[in-house]
């Protein structure tokens, strides 16, 4: 190791006497019965086939950004700032190793693992040179690597077994037999210890307030199994012993190494605190602090290195302790007030600074060199043959009705309040259609509740269930198990029967008891009406509550749409009667088309209405079906271009809802490109800041209004601190 000057740290003479060094710890575990029971795990799971060896993965200059927003209420005009999280990092895995992310929390470990692994979040900014096996990386990373996420996200419902079958259905390569399959899900849950669990239900807090059944230590052993139940080349893990006990957690870092030992695949973690047999099992760890590297090499080296640096230990804290210790943040409060926490401050840039002209420094830049410039090994080698799309879309399907067939209460709940609505609605109807003026305003409004009965309650249920389903979609969906295609679909297959089958209960019972046209023609003819009224009615729903970011504002936002289209349906304004401006607005309304529609199929043929006898001449008289259609401005010759529209008008909605959903904000991306040139008409007006008077607040909760502003401000206001701090 280079001599190194931390002369800004009191340097002590004395080295403490470490009781146990962590090589011995190493050989302790490895000698120990767990290690060397799990050491074939790679063979008993099924050799890595598919998979070949493990992979190399190299970063260089690794920066990464999130773009935040001041949110304000109308989140058009919200300004966005840059908020850099992880400055100039680099590094590497080497096949077969197991490598740690160690430091304070908000370090910014997570992120740097989610940068590497491609799975960021959708704010986030990436710059810097990431190759696996000497390649530049990108999204199809996420296939041929696996991730397991700090937090769980599970189907409550499934037991351990259907959910690790399930995922084995979704992720595993095509080719692997029934068999394999069997074993490798029996075999993980063996070695995590599962199997007594492998018929309980997962749990968490659903929605019917059901509480967990698997302890949280026991989710994340199960994330831990499906993170690899692929064998994937290359793990990445975020937290995965947090709310472990220390047994646990041994026992899992234990696996995680066996497995790197003996399928040759590499695994990189972010780790809280890890008790030294834990950091002992670690091939290389990496010390992030502020969002820098300050160290990375052997824990024994990082140990030498920080005491080299002038930091003291005593002999009762353990090394992790000590090297979190050595570059915990201060607090936000002390570091403005404080002059010399602000001088400490400093100190991790220094550090940061040491270790990059030290010898530690030049061997990772070596190894980063020989793996990052390997082009011998294709990536592609790695690419296992998924499931086709047909494939993953029918098991998500099953997946689905499972959940639903396991829920049951929901799907009842929702025809039960169908059924007593239809009921209470018909008594109220019941005796009152008969063929003259009265009946003929009690057969509209039976028939325009058929429409909003059938357009509110499926609405305003899919609002509330695209936002529930988004976090387990995100953590799948990234993890390479299926298309955002298949998992949209797939939900569209599992609601859509249930939809129909409510829409059928309701109709047939309002138009039995209100004693519609009781021929076979008009109800099925109204049925298939209102099953496309539905359809619709859920696809504008889905398409609004994957644009906004939450409910209340999807609500928001729907509200005006929605009663636009219900004034225009033709029962509360005469629609021959809106003004041009407002005129158009009718054929954007499913109300209309959904209305008319059966009005037409109710009233068409019908002659005879009876008028009141001293009203037999009045031009308000309706005396057959043509002129009650005539009074509410519809056409008999419409059916087919109404259903024709409600198809076209569900296509669109699914479209944008897909969209939206694949690509959060799509309908919002499409109203701020036509709302940028005036905004940024408006916004030149603000005056600009010198970017040398500005302070760190700017950078937390900056004020500029254009990304390319931020970065250039950003970028000179870093440069000046580090020029005020290295002074
Ligand atoms: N999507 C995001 N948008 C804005 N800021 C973010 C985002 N994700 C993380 N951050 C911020 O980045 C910093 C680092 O977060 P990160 O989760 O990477 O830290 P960490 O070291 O993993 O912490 P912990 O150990 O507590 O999980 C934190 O200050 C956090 O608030």
């Amino acid at each position: 190791m280079s001599s190194t000057s931390c002369e800004y740290y009191e340097a002590t003479s004395e080295m403490p006497q470490r009781k146990t060094t962590i090589s011995n710890f190493l050989e302790s575990i490895r000698n120990s019965d767990d290690f060397t029971k799990s050491r074939n795990l790679g063979d008993e799971l099924g050799g890595c086939r598919g998979h070949g060896k493990g992979m190399a993965l190299t970063w260089k200059d690794l920066t990464v950004s999130m773009e935040c927003r001041n949110e304000k209420f109308f989140s058009l005009v919200n300004r966005s700032y840059l908020k850099r999280i992880v400055e100039n990092v680099s590094g590497v895995i080497e096949p077969g190793h197991l490598v740690a992310l160690i430091g304070p929390s908000g370090a910014g470990k997570s992120t740097i693992l989610s940068a590497l692994a491609r799975r960021t979040p959708g704010n986030a900014i990436i710059d810097g040179d990431v190759r696996l096996n000497g390649r530049r990386v990108d999204d199809s990373i996420r296939k041929v690597t696996g991730y397991m996420y700090q937090e769980d996200y599970f189907i409550s419902i499934l037991t351990v077994r259907e959910h690790l079958r399930f995922m084995s259905r979704l992720k595993m390569d095509r080719r692997t037999s029934r068999r394999d399959r069997e074993n490798r899900i029996e075999t993980l849950m063996n070695v995590l210890s599962l199997s007594p669990l492998a018929d309980s239900r997962i749990g968490g807090y659903a929605a019917d307030g059901q509480k967990g059944v698997l302890s949280g230590g026991e989710k994340k052993r199960l994330s831990f199994a499906t993170a690899i139940l692929t064998l994937p080349p290359l793990l990445f893990a975020d937290e995965p012993t947090t709310g472990l006990d220390s047994f646990t957690a041994n026992r899992l870092v234990s696996v995680m190494k066996s497995l790197v030992q003996s399928t040759g695949a590499s695994m990189i973690a972010t780790i809280h605190q890890p008790s030294p047999e834990i950091l002992a099992m670690f091939d290389t760890i990496y010390l992030v602090a502020e969002g820098r590297l300050v160290f990375s090499g052997t824990a024994d080296n990082a140990v030498q290195f920080l005491l080299g640096c002038g930091f003291t230990m005593n002999t009762t804290i353990t090394d992790c302790e000590f090297l979190l210790k050595c570059v915990a943040p201060v607090p936000y409060d002390d570091k403005r007030k404080s002059p010399t926490s602000s001088k400490k401050q400093v100190s991790v840039r220094k550090l940061a600074a040491t270790f990059e002209a030290s010898d530690y420094h030049t061997q990772m830049e070596d190894a980063i060199s020989k793996y990052g410039e390997d082009k011998t090994q294709s990536t592609t080698s790695f690419v296992f043959k998924e499931p086709f799309w047909i494939v993953k879309l029918f098991w998500l399907v099953v997946r689905g009705m499972v959940e639903l067939g396991r829920n049951p209460n929901v799907q009842w709940i929702r025809i039960g309040q169908k059924l007593l609505i239809g009921l209470t609605a018909g008594i109220c109807y019941f005796g009152t259609l008969k063929l003259d003026q009265k009946g003929v305003q009690s057969a509209q409004g039976a028939m325009f509740l058929l429409v909003t009965e059938n357009v509110f309650a499926p609405m305003y249920a899919v609002i509330a269930f695209f936002p529930q389903e988004y976090p387990l979609f995100i953590g799948e969906h990234r993890n390479g198990a299926y298309s955002p295609s298949a998992y949209y679909l797939s939900k569209i297959l599992c609601y859509g029967p249930g939809a129909i089958l409510e829409a059928v209960l309701y109709t047939s019972l309002l138009y039995a008891l209100a004693g519609l046209r009781l021929e076979l023609y008009p109800y099925i003819l109204t049925t298939v009406f209102t099953i496309l009224c539905i359809s619709v009615a859920t696809a504008v729903g889905a398409a609004f509550s994957n644009t906004f970011s939450s409910i209340p504002k999807a609500m928001m936002f729907l509200l005006p749409v929605e009663y636009i289209a219900m004034i225009t349906s033709g029962i509360f304004v005469k629609l021959s009667s809106l003004p041009w401006a407002t005129a158009w607005l009718k054929y954007t309304s499913w109300f209309m088309y959904t209305y008319e529609s059966i009005s037409v199929v109710q009233w068409q043929g019908v002659e005879n209405i009876a008028c009141p006898a001293n009203d037999t001449l009045s031009a308000t008289c309706l005396r057959n079906g043509h002129e009650v259609l005539e009074h509410y401005d519809f056409s008999e010759s419409h059916l087919i271009r109404n259903a024709i529209c409600l198809v076209v008008i569900y296509v669109i909605f699914q479209i944008l809802g897909y969209k939206s959903f694949a690509r959060k904000n799509a309908i919002k991306e499409i109203v701020f490109i036509i709302m940028r040139p005036p905004l940024h008409f408006r916004l030149s007006f603000i005056p600009r800041c010198n970017a040398f008077e500005l302070d760190e607040d700017f950078i937390e909760n900056g004020t500029s209004y254009q990304l390319e502003q931020s970065y250039d401000l950003l970028d000179m206001q870093m440069d000046a601190i580090e020029g005020k701090g290295d002074r």
